[in-house]
């Protein structure tokens, strides 16, 4: 279904390949904390590495705005991938300049280098078009494998197609594919699930969704902009004040196309946002004054079980409450364990509701967990993708 070339189109051996992965990992006190990301790339480097391509690695990690943090290099995830790929790979200080040329005219075919964090330069994010040209002169051929970070139009991911034959990876390919094929012909009844507390990045997927799912579940923290806009008093908790109205047209919306918009029934409140907090259980009509909503009630979360059951495709994308807490992780947690029991198809949207399933021990119960949040979610929006669109069409 992808119109764009990938690696079998494409012929490698010998040839210096840029790819640009999404080794953007969780990290704490230099340790990597879920690797998932970099297992997610293996298939695309072992597949270049047998072709004898000179395998040249480049990504991203957090966010240090252009400048050299210790914290952010990308040492300890090249040990690991070396250990994971049982090959050595090369880590370089550097993503650009002599020093980088000079380790890659070196290389032998099937040799791996992992070049540093390419955020260390402010060109990056600004996709300025000199560093995507020092990138380019690198290598002969691009494979994008980062769908992470697709949704980005940065230089290591867009501006560099630019320059040199510009192709997917295996795991853009597979994201792609699953992705595209649920969301274009999807199997019924398809219910969406959407949690979490970034309100502004949810609100645009929300309104899509409304045209293709049958069932759209809320929860978490932007479930109390909805409750506020059936009228409901949601005490001390997350409001977006401005989307009050947008969130009535949905419930409206949600009517006029027959599709069957579910918002919690009852909630787990707290006194504070602690874990040590006082917690009660109330009808979400019934939210006291000074107490804020933290979880969905076990009456909410027994009927969301039921829909993911009794659905054929389901996605989510966004925790039912402060999972992290353990007093507000039940309704998190029987959401997972419904996706788990189901026979319908599961996909998990990154981010949080990816460490969920790993938290609750039902990731490998999944059908699809997409290594990208943010991307996945404009994929949803129906967006196109900066990162796909720069590469070679068919
Ligand atoms: N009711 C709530 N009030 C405040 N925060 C919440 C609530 N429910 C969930 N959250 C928080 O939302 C965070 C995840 O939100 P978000 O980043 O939007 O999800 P994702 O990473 O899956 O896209 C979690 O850290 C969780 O603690
Ligand atoms: O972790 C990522 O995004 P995600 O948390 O939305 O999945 C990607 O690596 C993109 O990172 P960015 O949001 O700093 O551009």
């Amino acid at each position: 279904m992808l119109n764009k070339k990938t690696m079998k189109d494409i012929d490698v051996k010998g040839k210096r390949v840029f790819v640009r992965v999404d080794f953007n990992v969780p990290m704490e006190d230099g340790s990597i904390t879920d690797e998932t990301r970099i297992r997610a790339a293996i298939p695309t480097i072992k597949y270049l590495v047998e072709q004898g391509a000179k395998v040249i690695l480049a990504s991203h990690l957090g966010r240090p705005k252009g400048e050299v943090k210790e914290d952010m290099r990308l040492t300890a995830v090249g040990v690991r991938l070396a250990e994971l790929i049982g090959k050595p790979v090369t880590k370089l200080d550097e993503s650009i300049g002599e020093a980088v040329e000079a380790a890659v005219a070196k290389m032998q075919d099937g040799d791996i280098v992992l070049l540093e964090n390419v955020r260390f330069h402010a060109g990056e994010e600004k996709n300025d078009p000199t560093l995507a040209e020092q990138f380019a002169r690198l290598a002969d051929v691009y494979v994008n494998d980062a769908f992470g970070a697709a949704h980005r139009a940065h230089s290591s991911t867009e501006g560099i197609a630019k320059h040199i034959p510009a192709v997917a990876g295996f795991l853009m390919e597979k994201e792609l594919d699953v992705l595209g094929k649920a969301l274009s012909d999807p199997e019924r009844p398809f219910t969406a699930i959407i949690g979490g507390a970034k309100v502004k990045d949810k609100i645009g997927v929300i309104e899509s969704l409304l045209e293709k799912v049958d069932h759209l579940i809320i929860g978490g923290g932007l479930s109390y902009t909805f409750l506020k806009a059936q009228g409901y008093d949601i005490g001390q908790s997350l409001l977006e004040e401005d989307k009050i109205e947008l969130a009535k047209s949905f419930i409206q919306k949600a009517k006029e196309k027959g599709v069957q918009l579910h918002l919690p029934i009852d909630a787990v409140v707290a006194n504070e946002f602690s874990k040590d907090a006082e917690t009660q259980v109330v009808d979400a009509e019934a939210i006291p004054a000074d107490w804020m909503g933290l979880d969905i009630g076990p009456k909410t979360a027994a009927k969301y079980g039921e829909v993911i059951k009794n659905s054929k495709l389901i996605i989510w994308n966004g925790p039912m409450g402060v999972f992290e807490m353990d007093k507000f992780a039940n309704g998190t947690k029987t959401v997972a364990d419904a996706m788990a029991a189901t026979a319908g198809y599961t996909v998990i949207g990154g981010g949080d509701s990816a460490a969920a399933v790993e938290k609750f021990g039902v990731a490998d119960k999944m059908d699809h967990i997409s290594t990208g949040g943010g991307a996945s979610l404009e994929l949803m929006e129906g967006k196109e993708l900066p990162g796909i669109l720069a590469l070679n069409d068919k």
